[in-house]
């Protein structure tokens, strides 16, 4: 029982001690390191990073039993590690720079779109897909959301105009100059047009789908944007989210897709993440 008390005394004078500005801390290293995480889960560098625990835990070891040679040889490897892993990590550390950036640079200003101009957006993008869809006219439309998509923009043509059902149509008609590439959306507008995407690694993709659809899920995969893209050779739309495509979408479907993914995520969270369990990965 005095033990007891003991420790709630321990416990009781340790929280004396907190204050705001350590609560503070410990919340700002924990995002940071959940950012880490989301940036390392999201790419191949998973591998790398278990590579790394396990040396550290052979210079632990090695110390723990004094095999001096191995800890030395492995303290300088590890020093020198630092650089290469800056170099190693550079795409992943710009990304996650750029993720911290672009998401709190919104937080602060409160970028959103108004919901309106959002769903005329969305309206005018289902229009022009369904038709361009019946026409086969391929088309390659990525929405931006919190990620800002910078380097790709600047691959095209910048436009920054209203996202209408003729523009889109016009730009993708094959014989226009920005036909070849992607579009990409920015807060309702189109941002550019012909932009180059990255193309997409996964060897699990199946085989009768093209550039078009590899970029498409490509940009997917390595932000958070939502990329529509209508087949040129069978008129199928389909949708790239996290890597993983919706294919051979109806009208409704898609357009309930893109409301959910693109109207504001705080006024539907339910519904949104409902609809992504539904979707099975159609490859
Ligand atoms: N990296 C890229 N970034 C943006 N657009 C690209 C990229 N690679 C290819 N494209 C677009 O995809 C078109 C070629 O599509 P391709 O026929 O190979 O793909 P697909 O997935 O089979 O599509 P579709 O079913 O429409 O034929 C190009 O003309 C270009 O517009």
């Amino acid at each position: 029982m005095a033990s007891v008390r003991e420790v709630l005394h321990i416990l009781l004078n340790f929280i004396q001690t907190v204050s705001i500005w350590d609560i503070l801390d410990i919340l700002i290293v924990a995002y940071l390191i959940y950012r880490i995480i989301t940036v390392v889960r999201k790419t191949s560098s998973a591998s790398v990073i278990k590579g790394i625990i396990l040396l550290l835990a052979v210079m632990w070891l090695s110390s723990l039993l004094n095999l001096n040679v191995i800890n030395y040889l492995l303290g300088q490897t590890m020093k020198l590690g630092v650089l290469v892993l800056i170099v190693l990590f550079q795409p992943e550390l710009r990304r996650f720079l750029e993720q911290m950036g672009s998401s709190n640079f919104r937080m602060v200003f409160a970028r959103k779109v108004k919901i309106g101009y959002m769903e005329a957006c969305i309206s005018n993008t289902v229009a022009a897909c369904m038709e361009m869809s019946r026409k086969r006219m391929g088309a390659l439309i990525v929405f931006e959301r919190e990620i800002a998509l910078v380097d790709h923009i600047k691959t095209g043509t910048k436009l920054d105009a209203i996202l209408t059902a003729e523009l889109l149509k016009s730009i993708f008609f094959p014989k226009a100059p920005l036909h070849d590439g992607a579009v990409i959306v920015r807060d309702g507008r189109i941002s550019a047009a012909a932009c180059m995407l990255p193309m997409s690694s996964n060897i699990n993709i199946s085989r009768d789908l093209g550039m078009r659809h590899r970029s498409g899920i490509g940009m997917s995969e390595v932000s958070d944007a939502v990329v529509v893209i209508v087949s040129e050779e069978t008129g199928s739309i389909s949708v790239a989210i996290d890597g993983m495509l919706k294919r051979h979408l109806a009208h409704e479907t898609f357009e309930k897709l893109l409301r959910n993914e693109l109207l504001a995520e705080e006024s539907r969270p339910d519904t949104r993440t409902k609809l992504r369990n539904r979707f099975k990965v159609k490859k």
